[in-house]
């Protein structure tokens, strides 16, 4: 078992509209073993994202449990445990996908996936021609290899965000919606990595709107229902 989620449940507060709320999502309930892909599925607004963030932290909870298990047998509860925990978790267990890139300015795409290799400990020069095999994989012109991502078209961008987020992937990988701009030929080349980051044991929970794509990955899929 990787991720147990029990009774999630969040509502947002708004405190500069006189704390009005608003429900993002409730009563959310599903395992996920190591390997797994689980697919969050249902209408604009059903609280997808929100339980993607939820499940990173960006987000807190309002009630429910989080129940991520490490591979030395401890069980930390995402919902409840303080800050440095959490911090410590993403830096060493549970991995973010976001749909854009965020980045520092003059960086460039080879440094940008490169690094995430480089803090795992992987020399420097290794770390830079695996990543500079990952764009390549993922159709990045080699002449943008050294420009910084802040200047590349959306499609382009992405794939380097998701280059960025599975070339040292850790055990847990949240995607919200990584092969959204993505042409055919390059949804189905990252299909392909995540299918191999599966055979790897990483446990992923993502979002699609690409009926197909979702398909090709899935072994669950999560239906909600607009609250
Ligand atoms: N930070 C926030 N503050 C207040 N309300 C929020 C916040 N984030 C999300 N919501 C609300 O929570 C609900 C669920 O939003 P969410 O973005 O999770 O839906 P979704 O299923 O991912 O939608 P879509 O498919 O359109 O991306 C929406 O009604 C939204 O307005």
């Amino acid at each position: 078992m990787r991720l147990e989620v029990k009774n999630l449940d969040k509502t947002f507060k708004i405190y500069t509209r006189g704390s009005i709320e608003v429900k993002g999502f409730n009563n959310i309930n599903f395992k996920l073993k190591k390997g797994e892909f689980l697919s969050l599925h249902g209408p604009s607004g059903a609280g997808k994202s929100s339980i993607l963030k939820t499940l990173y932290r960006t987000y807190t909870t309002t009630s429910g449990n989080i129940n991520y298990y490490k591979d030395d047998g401890t069980v930390i509860d995402i919902a409840k445990v303080d800050e440095s925990e959490i911090l410590k978790l993403r830096k060493e267990e549970v991995g973010y996908v976001s749909q854009f890139l965020q980045i520092l300015p003059r960086v460039s795409a080879v440094d940008v996936v490169s690094q995430q290799l480089i803090l795992k400990g992987e020399s420097q020069e290794i770390s830079r021609q695996k990543a500079k095999e990952m764009l390549d994989y993922l159709s990045i012109r080699e002449e943008l290899f050294d420009l910084s991502p802040l200047t590349f078209s959306g499609g382009e961008q992405q794939r380097v965000n998701i280059a960025k987020g599975i070339i040292a992937p850790k055990s847990l990988l949240l995607l919200d919606e990584p092969t959204a701009s993505l042409d055919k030929k390059n949804t189905i080349r990252v299909i392909e990595k995540l299918k191999q980051l599966k055979q790897k044991g990483v446990a992923m929970v993502g979002i699609f709107h690409d009926l197909e794509a979702m398909e090709m990955i899935t072994d669950k899929i999560y239906e909600l229902k607009r609250v």
